[in-house]
Protein backbone atom coordinates (compact mmCIF):
# COMPACT_ATOMS: atom_id res chain seq x y z
CA UNK A 1 0.00 0.00 0.00
CA UNK A 2 1.38 3.40 -0.60
CA UNK A 3 2.35 5.84 1.63
CA UNK A 4 -0.55 8.18 2.66
CA UNK A 5 1.12 12.09 3.07
CA UNK A 6 -0.60 14.86 4.28
CA UNK A 7 0.01 18.53 4.02
CA UNK A 8 -1.99 20.59 7.33
CA UNK A 9 -1.95 23.85 7.98
CA UNK A 10 -2.82 25.10 4.06
CA UNK A 11 -4.36 28.91 4.25
CA UNK A 12 -3.56 30.19 0.32
CA UNK A 13 -4.49 29.01 -2.88
CA UNK A 14 -1.23 28.99 -4.12
CA UNK A 15 0.24 26.34 -1.13
CA UNK A 16 -2.65 24.42 -1.96
CA UNK A 17 -1.28 24.17 -5.75
CA UNK A 18 1.66 22.95 -4.08
CA UNK A 19 0.62 20.24 -2.57
CA UNK A 20 -1.51 18.91 -5.09
CA UNK A 21 1.25 19.36 -7.06
CA UNK A 22 3.65 17.76 -5.26
CA UNK A 23 2.08 14.58 -4.77
CA UNK A 24 0.29 14.71 -1.55
CA UNK A 25 -2.82 12.57 -0.76
CA UNK A 26 -4.24 14.69 1.77
CA UNK A 27 -5.01 18.18 2.79
CA UNK A 28 -5.16 19.84 6.22
CA UNK A 29 -7.61 22.77 6.54
CA UNK A 30 -7.41 24.20 10.79
CA UNK A 31 -10.55 25.72 12.29
CA UNK A 32 -9.17 26.80 15.17
CA UNK A 33 -8.95 30.57 15.79
CA UNK A 34 -5.59 30.23 18.48
CA UNK A 35 -3.84 28.23 15.35
CA UNK A 36 -1.46 30.75 12.85
CA UNK A 37 -2.87 28.54 10.54
CA UNK A 38 -6.95 28.86 10.90
CA UNK A 39 -9.15 29.77 8.10
CA UNK A 40 -12.62 31.15 8.82
CA UNK A 41 -15.74 29.34 6.64
CA UNK A 42 -15.33 30.79 3.90
CA UNK A 43 -11.06 31.11 2.82
CA UNK A 44 -11.97 26.63 4.25
CA UNK A 45 -14.81 26.50 1.90
CA UNK A 46 -12.60 28.45 -1.02
CA UNK A 47 -9.59 26.40 -0.29
CA UNK A 48 -11.60 22.83 -0.02
CA UNK A 49 -13.80 23.61 -3.19
CA UNK A 50 -10.30 23.79 -5.29
CA UNK A 51 -9.33 20.91 -3.29
CA UNK A 52 -11.93 18.56 -4.60
CA UNK A 53 -11.36 15.97 -6.56
CA UNK A 54 -7.35 16.76 -5.95
CA UNK A 55 -6.84 15.31 -2.75
CA UNK A 56 -8.65 14.85 0.27
CA UNK A 57 -9.75 17.15 2.64
CA UNK A 58 -9.59 17.30 5.96
CA UNK A 59 -10.99 19.25 8.43
CA UNK A 60 -9.30 19.97 11.78
CA UNK A 61 -10.92 21.04 14.53
CA UNK A 62 -10.25 21.41 18.26
CA UNK A 63 -13.03 20.08 21.06
CA UNK A 64 -15.23 21.74 18.67
CA UNK A 65 -19.25 21.75 20.03
CA UNK A 66 -21.77 20.57 17.36
CA UNK A 67 -22.84 23.26 16.19
CA UNK A 68 -19.51 24.38 15.04
CA UNK A 69 -18.70 20.99 13.51
CA UNK A 70 -22.20 21.94 11.42
CA UNK A 71 -21.04 24.89 9.67
CA UNK A 72 -17.32 23.48 9.20
CA UNK A 73 -19.24 20.39 7.39
CA UNK A 74 -21.57 22.71 5.54
CA UNK A 75 -18.78 25.15 4.91
CA UNK A 76 -15.72 23.02 4.20
CA UNK A 77 -17.74 19.61 2.87
CA UNK A 78 -14.35 18.09 4.68
CA UNK A 79 -13.80 14.23 3.60
CA UNK A 80 -12.86 13.73 7.17
CA UNK A 81 -12.58 15.40 10.32
CA UNK A 82 -9.74 15.34 12.53
CA UNK A 83 -10.47 15.98 16.52
CA UNK A 84 -7.51 17.09 17.54
CA UNK A 85 -8.49 18.04 21.34
CA UNK A 86 -9.82 16.18 24.43
CA UNK A 87 -12.61 14.63 22.67
CA UNK A 88 -13.50 11.16 24.08
CA UNK A 89 -13.71 7.88 22.61
CA UNK A 90 -17.68 8.93 23.09
CA UNK A 91 -17.57 12.04 21.53
CA UNK A 92 -15.53 10.68 18.58
CA UNK A 93 -18.26 8.27 17.98
CA UNK A 94 -20.99 11.10 18.47
CA UNK A 95 -19.35 12.94 16.02
CA UNK A 96 -18.82 10.03 13.34
CA UNK A 97 -22.40 9.01 13.69
CA UNK A 98 -23.87 12.93 13.31
CA UNK A 99 -21.89 14.06 10.81
CA UNK A 100 -21.38 10.98 8.73
CA UNK A 101 -17.84 11.70 7.70
CA UNK A 102 -14.50 9.51 8.74
CA UNK A 103 -12.90 10.93 12.01
CA UNK A 104 -8.86 11.13 12.09
CA UNK A 105 -8.45 10.99 16.10
CA UNK A 106 -5.13 12.81 17.18
CA UNK A 107 -3.32 11.05 20.62
CA UNK A 108 -0.73 13.18 22.06
CA UNK A 109 1.87 11.26 22.61
CA UNK A 110 4.62 11.20 25.04
CA UNK A 111 5.56 8.17 26.62
CA UNK A 112 5.30 4.38 26.65
CA UNK A 113 1.97 4.87 28.88
CA UNK A 114 0.24 6.97 26.53
CA UNK A 115 -0.64 3.87 23.96
CA UNK A 116 -2.75 2.77 26.40
CA UNK A 117 -5.64 4.55 25.06
CA UNK A 118 -5.40 3.51 21.63
CA UNK A 119 -7.93 0.42 22.11
CA UNK A 120 -10.71 2.71 22.83
CA UNK A 121 -9.85 5.30 20.45
CA UNK A 122 -9.32 2.00 17.64
CA UNK A 123 -13.00 1.19 18.39
CA UNK A 124 -14.67 4.49 17.25
CA UNK A 125 -12.31 6.35 14.92
CA UNK A 126 -11.50 5.85 11.23
CA UNK A 127 -8.12 6.70 11.83
CA UNK A 128 -5.64 7.23 15.00
CA UNK A 129 -2.79 10.19 14.40
CA UNK A 130 -0.23 10.13 16.84
CA UNK A 131 1.27 13.67 17.69
CA UNK A 132 3.93 14.81 20.13
CA UNK A 133 2.29 16.01 24.14
CA UNK A 134 2.81 19.77 23.70
CA UNK A 135 4.57 21.47 26.44
CA UNK A 136 2.60 22.46 29.46
CA UNK A 137 1.16 26.31 28.55
CA UNK A 138 0.93 25.55 24.93
CA UNK A 139 -1.65 28.01 22.88
CA UNK A 140 -2.43 24.98 21.08
CA UNK A 141 -1.97 20.99 21.32
CA UNK A 142 -0.86 20.83 17.88
CA UNK A 143 1.14 22.37 14.97
CA UNK A 144 3.98 23.13 17.14
CA UNK A 145 6.84 21.38 15.36
CA UNK A 146 7.35 19.22 18.09
CA UNK A 147 8.70 15.69 18.24
CA UNK A 148 8.38 12.36 20.22
CA UNK A 149 10.01 9.30 20.68
CA UNK A 150 9.36 7.59 17.41
CA UNK A 151 10.56 4.11 18.76
CA UNK A 152 7.13 3.65 21.24
CA UNK A 153 5.46 3.08 18.04
CA UNK A 154 7.58 0.56 17.16
CA UNK A 155 5.40 -2.93 16.45
CA UNK A 156 2.10 -1.15 17.22
CA UNK A 157 -0.97 -2.72 15.72
CA UNK A 158 -3.38 -0.31 16.52
CA UNK A 159 -5.57 -2.29 14.28
CA UNK A 160 -6.55 0.33 12.02
CA UNK A 161 -4.03 2.68 10.65
CA UNK A 162 -1.96 5.27 11.53
CA UNK A 163 -0.61 8.79 10.86
CA UNK A 164 2.49 9.50 12.15
CA UNK A 165 2.80 13.24 13.16
CA UNK A 166 4.42 15.87 14.97
CA UNK A 167 7.61 18.05 14.07
CA UNK A 168 8.48 16.18 10.60
CA UNK A 169 10.13 17.91 7.98
CA UNK A 170 12.33 17.07 5.17
CA UNK A 171 15.10 15.94 6.69
CA UNK A 172 13.87 13.38 9.14
CA UNK A 173 10.67 12.09 7.67
CA UNK A 174 12.59 9.01 5.99
CA UNK A 175 14.24 8.37 9.40
CA UNK A 176 10.34 8.55 11.26
CA UNK A 177 9.43 6.14 8.66
CA UNK A 178 12.30 3.54 8.87
CA UNK A 179 11.98 4.01 12.65
CA UNK A 180 8.11 3.33 12.65
CA UNK A 181 7.03 1.79 9.82
CA UNK A 182 4.22 4.44 9.77
CA UNK A 183 1.39 3.93 6.46
CA UNK A 184 0.94 7.91 6.38
CA UNK A 185 2.73 10.98 7.88
CA UNK A 186 0.95 14.28 8.77
CA UNK A 187 3.16 17.81 8.47
CA UNK A 188 2.59 21.09 8.80
CA UNK A 189 5.42 23.28 10.54
CA UNK A 190 8.31 21.41 8.99
CA UNK A 191 6.94 22.56 5.60
CA UNK A 192 6.93 26.57 6.65
CA UNK A 193 9.08 29.30 6.45
CA UNK A 194 7.51 30.95 9.27
CA UNK A 195 4.26 29.97 11.32
CA UNK A 196 1.01 29.63 9.23
CA UNK A 197 3.66 30.60 6.11
CA UNK A 198 4.05 27.48 4.01
CA UNK A 199 6.51 26.92 1.66
CA UNK A 200 6.39 25.12 -1.49
CA UNK A 201 9.83 24.28 -1.85
CA UNK A 202 9.61 22.35 1.14
CA UNK A 203 6.54 20.52 0.29
CA UNK A 204 8.08 19.33 -2.80
CA UNK A 205 11.22 18.26 -0.53
CA UNK A 206 9.13 17.01 2.30
CA UNK A 207 6.72 14.73 -0.28
CA UNK A 208 9.94 13.40 -2.23
CA UNK A 209 11.94 12.65 1.23
CA UNK A 210 8.42 10.99 2.45
CA UNK A 211 8.16 8.84 -1.18
CA UNK A 212 11.64 7.99 -1.21
CA UNK A 213 11.87 6.40 2.65
CA UNK A 214 8.86 4.34 2.50
CA UNK A 215 9.08 1.78 3.84
CA UNK A 216 7.72 -2.17 2.37
CA UNK A 217 5.05 -3.51 4.11
CA UNK A 218 4.79 -3.56 8.03
CA UNK A 219 2.09 -4.35 10.64
CA UNK A 220 0.11 -0.64 10.19
CA UNK A 221 0.60 -0.41 6.70
CA UNK A 222 -1.89 -3.03 5.49
CA UNK A 223 -5.45 -2.09 4.29
CA UNK A 224 -5.42 1.89 3.76
CA UNK A 225 -7.10 2.76 1.69
CA UNK A 226 -8.74 6.24 1.74
CA UNK A 227 -12.46 6.05 2.84
O1 LIG B 1 -1.41 23.40 12.94
C1 LIG B 1 -1.92 23.89 13.95
O2 LIG B 1 -1.80 25.07 14.23
C2 LIG B 1 -2.71 23.01 14.87
C3 LIG B 1 -3.52 23.61 15.81
C4 LIG B 1 -4.26 22.85 16.69
C5 LIG B 1 -4.19 21.46 16.64
C6 LIG B 1 -3.38 20.84 15.69
C7 LIG B 1 -2.63 21.59 14.81
N1 LIG B 1 -1.80 21.00 13.87
C8 LIG B 1 -1.54 19.61 13.74
O3 LIG B 1 -0.55 19.18 14.64
C9 LIG B 1 0.17 18.08 14.06
C10 LIG B 1 1.66 18.32 14.14
O4 LIG B 1 2.01 19.51 13.52
P1 LIG B 1 3.56 19.90 13.24
O5 LIG B 1 3.94 19.24 11.95
O6 LIG B 1 4.36 19.41 14.39
O7 LIG B 1 3.56 21.36 13.13
C11 LIG B 1 -0.35 17.95 12.65
O8 LIG B 1 -1.38 16.97 12.63
C12 LIG B 1 -0.96 19.27 12.39
O9 LIG B 1 -1.96 19.14 11.46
Amino acid sequence: MTLLIKICGLTTPEALDAAIGAGADLAGFVVFPPSPRHVDLALGRALTAQAKGRLQRVALTVDADDALLADIVAALDPDMLQLHGRETPERVAAVRARFGRPVVKALAIAEAADLARVPAYAAVADRILFDARPPKGATRPGGLGQAFDWTLLQGLDPGLPYMLSGGLDPANVGEALRVTGAPAVDVSSGVERAPGEKDPGRIVDFVRAARAAAAPAGPGRAALPLP
